[in-house]
């Protein structure tokens, strides 16, 4: 079973490019408020500097509010009086309160850029660290843009709105209350039209805020669509390629881009209607303020200083009231950000180790033992029946048994199940007479080891790749298993074991990958060795050479060995042939090329398909190979 870059193991292109569980489409209306509030456990650290961000902010708005006061003295006073001298004072002030303004403003975004940046990064390792636990059957069903979207893009939106956003909704609300609260104390009539103008504007961000919150939502999960996109086409550059499809791929990407530009559009669309009916709104008040506070003064009712004071003030609400549109934007954005962060964070990671593991010391022999297991994918349809329908195998300690069966019969699937990679779905499996879900995961993993068909390589040295489930190894122990997987061509590779090998090990050809995840498999010494058709690159040549290699590993191991040819057959004491979910028969494979038919079709025609000597050991595309070191 060929395992793509998305983590679907099945290997197949996937359309709709969502996650069945939970759809982002299918995502309930959450008030954002709500959705913000999951944040408070990750920024609950930042929370003082976010206060005094938001105090720094607050008082430094206050201070532009405070210049037409001043300016209001400086006109009833000594102009008014005629004093000039008496402008020094109030000059000063005003200096004052400019370079207030200033350093505050510059404190602010000083005292909440590194708290949260602190928050971003700890919410992407949690979710890292949460992917990285997360069951296989979980990977299976997100594409790999939708994760990245979350990890990278929506942190940067989350980010920005507790550095700037929450603290501006807070100092913009706080500054409207207290610049209303001057209007009412300088002209209390001039100053209730301009406190009921917030009426309307409630009504009109509420009115928005549900439209733009689902736009929010479609934009950011296009957004992963398109990196889903991006991530395929790149890793699967060669065959779009070799297949002239790149065009194709172009024009459909063209097509999902044009879907977020139109989302992004109508998103502008939305906030500008509020914006501008957030704009309307004030003119019309402070236009009839100013027509009523003319005719005050005309009467003598108000001064004409008052009257400047009143408009000095009623103009520095404007940014407050006209930033709301787009600190609204801002808000529904971060909230389904945060909604899409907590669906992969809220994802239970159902394969765990037990609370109380089995960590008995008895005898570690390696015995693997299949009891009635069955097992179905979960978003198998309900009328197709169950995959593997009571396997029951024994492999006794330091027994190799081949597992042979027609394609798609659950091969690959049984052989994950060993490690738990996914968990049966009835009956049990048992090491050494433990159920594997008794025993401790790490120690599961650490006692089975695992080589698939499609070895997955990554973009590290070749010592790294192979020492990944055996961290302490020594570069002796790398060099012994790579001999034993007959992968003695990193000798030859630019700098050994040092050689950077490209992303997914594209560097390498076919064999040599195989060849290096059979050294990553072998080097721990593992008890029990589970080889996906480890041979199913090599050619003929290379294959016998890693054949003999692996006897002598295979002899001091229990080992489950998928073949697809008679030649890696031949590796193992007995055969299991598996059909119809069940263990069709077991035996020698001289005894069941004379009993089974089925058998002997499947290993016949597997014959005629075996790749004839191919340049899979070809030369090395050296070009793309890297000596490890800084990145
Ligand atoms: N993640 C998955 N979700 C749903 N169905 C899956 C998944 N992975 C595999 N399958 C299905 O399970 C069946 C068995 O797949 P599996 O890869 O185990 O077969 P196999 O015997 O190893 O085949 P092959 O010899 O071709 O490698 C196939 O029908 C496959 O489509």
């Amino acid at each position: 079973m060929a395992q793509t870059s998305t983590g679907n193991p099945t290997g197949t292109i996937r359309t709709d490019h969502r996650p069945t569980e939970p759809g982002p489409g299918a995502a309930a209306h959450v008030p954002a408020v709500a959705s913000l509030r999951r944040l408070l456990p990750y920024a609950r650290p930042a929370v003082p500097a976010l206060l005094l961000s938001a105090l720094a902010a607050l008082v430094a708005t206050l201070c532009g509010v405070a210049f037409p006061l001043v300016i209001q003295d400086i006109i009833d006073g000594p102009i008014t009086e005629g004093n000039l001298s008496g402008l020094w004072a109030p000059g000063a002030v005003l200096l004052g309160l400019g370079v207030a303004e200033a350093a505050l403003f510059w404190a602010r975004r000083m005292l909440s850029a590194r708290p949260t940046m602190r928050v971003e990064a700890g919410m992407r390792a949690a979710i890292y660290e949460h992917l990285q636990r997360l069951p296989v059957a979980f990977h299976d069903r997100w594409p790999a843009g939708q994760l990245m979207s979350r990890a990278v893009a929506d942190l940067a939106t989350i980010r920005r709105f507790l550095a700037f956003g929450l603290v501006f909704l807070f100092v913009n609300l706080a500054t409207f209350v207290v610049g209303v609260i001057i209007l009412l104390v300088l002209s209390p009539p001039l100053g209730a039209i301009v406190a009921v103008m917030a009426v309307p504007l409630v009504g009109l961000c509420f009115f928005y805020e549900t439209r733009y919150q689902v736009l929010a939502r479609r934009s950011q999960d296009q957004v992963g669509d398109l990196a889903t996109m991006v991530e395929e086409s790149v890793l699967g550059i060669r065959i779009l390629k070799a297949f002239g499809r790149s065009g194709h791929l172009a024009r459909r990407f063209a097509r999902e881009a044009a879907q977020l530009r139109s989302t992004e559009m109508t998103k502008a669309g939305v906030v500008s209607k509020l914006w501008a009916s957030v704009i309307v709104v004030p003119e019309l008040a402070f236009g009839l303020a100013l027509f009523l506070g003319i005719g005050q003064v005309a009467s003598g009712a108000l001064t004409a200083g008052t009257l400047v004071a009143f408009f000095g003030v009623a103009l520095s609400l404007r940014w407050p009231i006209d930033s709301i549109g787009w600190l609204l934007a801002m808000t529904n954005d971060a909230a389904s950000a945060t909604e899409r962060y907590f669906e992969v964070m809220s994802a239970p990671v159902s394969i765990t180790s037990p609370a109380q593991p089995d960590r008995s010391q008895a005898a570690r022999r390696g015995h693997l033992r299949f009891e009635s297991v069955r097992f179905r994918f979960a978003d198998t349809p309900p009328e197709r029946g169950d995959l593997l329908r009571g396997v029951d195998l024994d492999i006794r300690p330091g027994e190799t048994v081949a597992l042979v069966g027609a394609t798609g019969s659950g091969k690959t699937t049984l052989t994950a199940l060993v490690n738990r990679l996914y968990d049966v779905t009835g009956g049990r499996i048992t090491l050494d007479g433990t159920d594997i879900r008794a025993m401790e995961l790490a120690d599961l993993r650490r006692r089975i080891a695992i080589a698939f068909e499609e070895p997955t390589l990554f973009s590290a040295s070749v010592r790294e790749n192979v020492l990944l489930g055996f961290p302490d190894g020594t570069d002796e122990d790398v060099w012994a298993a790579l001999q034993l997987a007959q992968a003695d061509f990193v000798a030859e590779l630019p700098w050994g074991l040092d050689t950077r090998i490209g992303e997914q090990g594209l560097s390498l050809s076919g064999g040599q990958r195989q060849r290096l995840a059979l050294a990553r498999a072998v080097i721990g010494r593992p008890e029990v060795l589970v080889l996906d058709d480890p041979l199913s690159a090599l050619d003929i040549h290379t294959e016998a050479k890693v054949e003999q290699a692996l006897r002598s590993v295979l002899s001091a191991t229990t080992a489950l060995v998928v073949a697809h040819r008679a030649s890696t057959v031949l590796l193992a004491d007995r055969v299991a042939l598996l059909a119809q979910g069940r263990i069709a028969a077991i035996g020698r494979h001289t005894q069941l090329l004379a009993d089974r038919p089925d058998y002997r079709d499947l290993l016949t025609s597997a014959a005629v398909s075996d790749p004839v000597p191919t340049a899979a050991d070809g030369p090395v595309a050296r070009s793309t190979l890297r000596r490890e070191g800084p990145r």
